[in-house]
């Protein structure tokens, strides 16, 4: 039975949330008094469905299903995980928080969205305080991992490690705070960054291009992959941590910065950050900038997947745990199951030739790992190289698109293992490429062929017979 989370508000956050339940295979039950929220969600998930499966190389779980209800009370009924996304005033927050505890089950976890009250502050006028946290995501919520999990004494230990583990399932890093603080830890830090940008813009020092070009030119880079403090550990040199504080810890005192002051947002000031930010950005609508920021987002977490780094760490972490596809018994190996990522898509705009190559080695290697001779074998000194592939390329093949390969072995004997692996679009089956695959077995040592060791050929044997027996191969 799928699991169901409950989202009380359905704007910018909500929606995210409501996404990123639903991809992860929840079912999600919406309330949001907005007519119009159906409409959002909707294009929210449109944007999300296209994102979020590309930054894995299996399938995520089927989609769950996504219900608007007319009640808070028949929203939260049975739900497991509520999540609060309303607008951010506390007398709101708290007057939501009652009527969510009068009908939702004791055990669920509630977490509020809240960008700077404190769980103490939430829990103020709760029926139940242990039941309410701060789990507070970054925009775009679907794709961002982080969540900051802000917990008070009130707050019930099997609740929090239960919230922990549900978030980390649904890909999200969950950061926890046990010391609560106005605007947990990242809102404090933005919030330094968006004050001294404020103070640019008014004093007609810089416009809100030139700022933005300032982050995303530069540190903006370097944070993603490295955040604060590593990177100025670096920037001390050899010399480390203590020669940058040295360095630089009295340039603090120096007029650099306008420190906790805000300049006062007139009318003015606000239009005047309007129209630059028009100037910058308005030929592109909010859902256009959306993608663009998605897209951009993607290519960078999939480079950090690469390198096994920050961000992409997790990512694979959680790739490794999603389950494989699985094929029948007396059929053809399912050898792939993924969408095609953003970052695999050439000037023509379709899959570039170079990828498919990348994927019938990806197929080739769930071959090998089926057969016995993944990392293990290597370890210990075998494996199987490719020495010819034939490729077709039958149809074109887009991002965000899901494919499936189906692995045949049509010859398994001796060093020779060639499999005939055929990739079709999920949606329709049409075909789009196949690839026939000659792999030799080699000694690691010597990096020449030779025989595989016996249990690992028995494998190859039985399914190369199983393979034989299967239905010929249509060219459909
Ligand atoms: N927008 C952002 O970048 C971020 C916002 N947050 C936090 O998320 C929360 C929501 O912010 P946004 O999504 O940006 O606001 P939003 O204005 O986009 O969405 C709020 C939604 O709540 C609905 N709503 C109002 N009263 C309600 C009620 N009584 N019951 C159910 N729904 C109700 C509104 O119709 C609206 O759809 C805030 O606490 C905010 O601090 C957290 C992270 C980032
Ligand atoms: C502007 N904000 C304070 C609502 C931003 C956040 O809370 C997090 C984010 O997504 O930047």
């Amino acid at each position: 039975m799928s699991r169901v989370a409950a989202i009380i508000g359905g704007g910018v956050i909500g929606g995210g949330w409501a996404a990123r339940f639903l991809l992860n295979g929840w079912d999600v039950r919406v309330f949001d008094p907005d007519p119009q929220a159906a409409r959002k969600i909707g294009e929210v998930l449109d944007n999300a469905r296209h994102a979020l499966p590309m930054l894995y190389d299996v399938a995520l779980p089927d989609e769950g299903r996504l219900s608007f209800c007319p009640t808070m009370s028949e929203t939260v009924a049975g739900a497991e995980w509520i999540q609060e996304s309303v607008p951010e005033r506390l007398a709101l927050k708290r007057k939501v928080f009652q009527t969510i505890q009068e009908h939702c089950d004791p055990g669920a976890v509630i977490g509020s969205s809240t960008s700077g009250f404190k769980p103490s502050e939430l829990q103020g006028c709760a029926t139940r305080a242990e039941q309410i946290v701060v789990t507070h995501p970054f925009n775009p919520v679907y794709l961002l991992p982080l969540v900051e999990l802000v917990t008070s004494p009130a707050n019930d230990a099997g609740l929090v490690a239960r919230a922990q583990d549900t978030l980390t399932a649904l890909g999200l890093y969950p950061l926890h705070l046990t010391q609560e603080i106005d605007a947990h830890i990242a809102d404090r830090l933005l919030e330094a960054v968006w004050r001294e940008a404020l103070w640019l813009v008014h004093d007609g020092i810089a416009t809100t291009a030139e700022i933005d070009d300032a982050i995303r030119m530069g540190f903006g880079l370097r944070w993603a992959q490295m955040g604060l403090f590593e990177t100025y550990r670096i920037a001390g040199g050899e010399a480390g941590m203590k020669h940058f504080i040295d360095q630089f810890g009295p340039a603090l005192a120096w007029p650099w910065t306008k420190l906790m002051d805000v300049p006062d947002m007139t009318d003015a000031l606000a239009q005047r950050i309007a129209d630059q930010s028009d100037a910058q950005s308005g030929h592109l609508s909010i859902r256009q900038l959306e993608r663009k920021r998605d897209n951009n987002l993607i290519a960078m977490m999939r480079a950090l997947r690469q390198q096994g780094n920050a961000a992409g760490r997790l990512i694979n972490t959680h790739n490794a745990q999603l389950p494989r596809p699985a094929a029948a018994p007396d059929g053809p190996l399912i050898t792939q199951d993924r969408v095609i990522p953003v970052d695999w898509t050439d000037r023509n705009g379709h899959m570039n030739e170079g990828r498919y190559g990348q994927i019938f080695s990806d197929a080739a290697d769930a071959v090998l790992d089926r057969i016995g001779a993944g990392p293990d074998y290597i370890a210990a000194g075998h494996s199987y190289f490719t020495v010819e592939t034939g490729l077709r390329f039958l149809a074109e093949t887009h991002a965000g698109e899901r494919v499936e390969v189906q692995t045949r072995i049509t010859q398994g004997t001796g060093k020779k293992l060639r499999c005939w692996h055929e990739m079709r679009r999920k949606a329709d089956g049409t075909r789009l490429a196949t690839c026939d695959q000659l792999m030799i077995h080699v000694g690691l040592d010597t990096r020449r062929s030779c025989d595989p060791r016996p249990d690992i050929l028995a494998k190859v044997e039985a399914l190369a017979a199983a393979h034989q027996r299967l239905a010929p191969l249509t060219s459909g």
